[in-house]
């Protein structure tokens, strides 16, 4: 098993208030999967998300990624873990404006132990004959586009993407999910889509549910269908 969640609990508090807690979260994932994770607002999907990506540290329970335990890692390590093994791709890009889109994903590339050819990857995601646009010049899918080549150069075994195609409409999002879909074949990466989109569990192998911190729904999508032919 690649990812394992053991009994993970993470609490937010507010003084002396507990505002929010992710509780006893445990469910395993093999490599290569597409795992959707849906849920109302304020869930816990991004928290979920965020420990996964070592952006954030558990209060109790274990994160295993491979045979390293991440919740025991140094500071130093853990920063280690997310340079080199997590992309991450979020609904508002994020890309340095200074920059092009060729110096947006060197940046990525070049805090990476194991980088892939930026040529390459920029050619992945369809956007090497744009290498010297800046971001502004860009459209919204376009810019999807370099933050998933970012997230991609560093070659990393999870991709961890918060809500990617929510800024998006129909066409440019299923583009984007194709995307998505073609990198997990290509690469084997393992690929985490927080959403509220409920058609995109389609494309999924797994779909998790949280509601109020707590999973509710863990399941195989028997009926997985290509991103093709995902619709709403
Ligand atoms: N650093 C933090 N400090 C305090 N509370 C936080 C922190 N991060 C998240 N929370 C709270 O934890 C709850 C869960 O947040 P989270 O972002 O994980 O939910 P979500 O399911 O991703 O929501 P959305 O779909 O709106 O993005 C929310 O009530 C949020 O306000």
């Amino acid at each position: 098993m690649f990812i394992q969640l053991h009994n993970v609990n993470k609490e937010f508090t507010s003084g002396k208030n507990v505002v929010f807690s992710l509780r006893n979260i445990s469910f395993n994932v093999n490599k290569g999967q597409i795992i959707t994770i849906l849920g109302p607002s304020g869930s816990g999907k991004s928290t979920l998300l965020n420990l996964i990506g070592g952006i954030d540290r558990v209060d109790s329970g274990d994160i295993l990624i491979g045979d390293m335990n991440i919740s025991k890692l140094s500071d130093k390590d853990l920063t280690l873990y997310r340079r080199n093994k997590i992309g991450f791709v979020f609904q508002f890009y994020n890309l340095i404006p200074n920059l092009n889109v060729y110096e947006n994903v060197e940046v990525a590339a070049n805090i990476s132990k194991n980088p892939l050819s930026l040529e390459k990857v920029l050619d992945s995601v369809g956007m090497l004959d744009k290498k010297d646009k800046f971001p502004q010049e860009l459209s919204g899918g376009e810019q999807q586009r370099v933050s998933i080549a970012r997230a991609l150069a560093k070659n990393p075994e999870i991709l961890l993407c918060d809500e990617p195609t929510g800024a998006l409409d129909f066409k440019t999002a299923k583009e984007i999910l194709m995307l998505l879909e073609k990198i997990n074949k290509e690469y084997n990466t393992t690929i985490f889509i927080v959403t509220h989109n409920t058609a995109i569990i389609g494309m999924a192998d797994r779909i998790i549910r949280l509601r109020s911190g707590e999973i509710v729904e863990d399941k195989i999508n028997s009926a997985k269908i290509s991103a093709e032919g995902v619709e709403w």
